[in-house]
């Protein structure tokens, strides 16, 4: 059974009319801060409020293994890489770990479904379905049970995390071979064909991004999932089923929601295609050097706050911008008025 998420849309005409005339009457021309005053008025949106504030915010990194990688024909990457990367973040050594430190957004680490035992092992988030996934080359790459167990625990984790006074949350991902599922859901649900959704993923060459397509042409044509659900358990990683459930459950609860790269742009197409109201929660951080990310956002009809050429995933996309929300949200709140500050307008 497929859980149930009430997602409003927003919309208040009098908050949205309040919330532009403070933008516009801050000391600067109309427009002049651009994405910032979008920004700034999709957060006040959110929070219902035209004071709205950055608490507490968070980034989950959900780890998982995909069963097609153990081959290693779509990854350049061996699998152990995944189990490797979670005790680096452990450690504090990774690329995320850096950001979050510099901008001081709490970290937590999630073990969705790594093939490895972490049970000892303190300072990650017990939450793993399996040890990695099926191979979709054979068979589905999870049961339905274990489809919607992952997206209960990662909508749970969220909802633990808003419990303890967060509103802003950014979701990341470990798994090596996960830019293959996320093409492959990609392809399902934008409908362009599975060839354009394949990308180099951690550096794949030309001759092997062809393997890497012909693949998963084969995959995409030998299953036909006839629902969202059916697509994310068949083409998913347990990682990406808990940042969909992660997502709706963020949205659910009127957080502000930073969406990262490729593979966590692919676990809101599953969540937009089962909620469309998702996106009105949902800010776009930067876009991916992996090629088919652009198109998702075309797709998505968004554009995500800055491009740096980076491919890394684990929520670095949303770590990296998030200083730019942070200067909307503080523009809007202490930035003098024309009234305020004794500045003649243009009228
Ligand atoms: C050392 C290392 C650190 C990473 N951190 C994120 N990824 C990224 O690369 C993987 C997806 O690419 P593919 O589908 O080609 O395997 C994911 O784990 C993703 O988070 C990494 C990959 C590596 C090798
Ligand atoms: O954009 C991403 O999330 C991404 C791209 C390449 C490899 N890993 C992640």
């Amino acid at each position: 059974m497929h859980m149930e998420f009430t997602i409003k849309p927003i919309f208040n005409n009098s908050l949205e009319a309040i919330l532009q005339n403070k933008i516009n009457t801050k000391t600067k021309p109309i427009g002049a801060l651009g994405v910032l005053e979008t920004v700034a008025l999709q957060i006040g949106m959110i929070q219902n409020t035209d004071q709205p504030s950055l608490n507490q915010s968070t980034i989950l990194v959900f780890a998982g293994d995909h069963g097609i990688a153990q081959k290693r024909e779509v990854n350049l990457y061996p699998q152990e890489v995944t189990a490797q990367m979670v005790y680096n973040f452990m450690n504090e050594g990774a690329a995320i770990n850096v950001f979050c430190k510099q901008h001081q957004i709490a970290l937590k680490i999630v073990d969705a479904g790594v093939n490895h035992d972490f049970e000892n092992t303190s300072g990650i988030i017990h939450a793993k379905i399996d040890y990695g996934t099926q191979n979709y080359q054979e068979k589905p790459a999870m049961t339905t049970e274990q489809c919607t167990e992952a997206i209960q625990k990662g909508a749970d984790l969220v909802t633990e995390t808003f419990n303890k006074g967060c509103n802003t949350i950014g979701f990341g991902e470990m798994g090596i071979g996960n830019t293959s599922a996320a093409s492959l859901l990609m392809s399902y649900f934008t409908k362009i064909p599975i060839a354009e959704c394949v990308g180099s993923g951690t550096g794949l060459d030309t001759s092997a991004i062809k393997i890497k397509q012909k693949i998963l042409s084969e995959v995409f044509q030998k299953h036909n999932p006839s629902s969202p659900l059916e697509a994310l358990t068949t083409f998913g990683g347990f990682e990406i089923a808990m940042i969909t459930g992660g997502i709706l459950k963020a949205a659910e609860l009127k957080m502000t929601v930073i969406i990262d790269g490729f593979i966590v742009t692919s676990a809101l197409l599953v969540a937009h295609a089962m909620h469309q109201n998702v996106l009105d929660y949902c800010i776009f951080a930067h876009t991916s050097e992996e090629q088919g990310h652009q198109k998702m956002y075309e797709f998505l009809d968004k554009k995500p706050l800055i491009n740096l050429g980076m491919r890394l995933g684990e929520g670095t996309g949303v770590a990296v911008a998030y200083p730019i929300i942070e200067s909307a949200v503080a523009f809007l709140n202490t930035m003098a008025s024309f009234e305020s500050a004794g500045v003649s307008g243009n009228d």
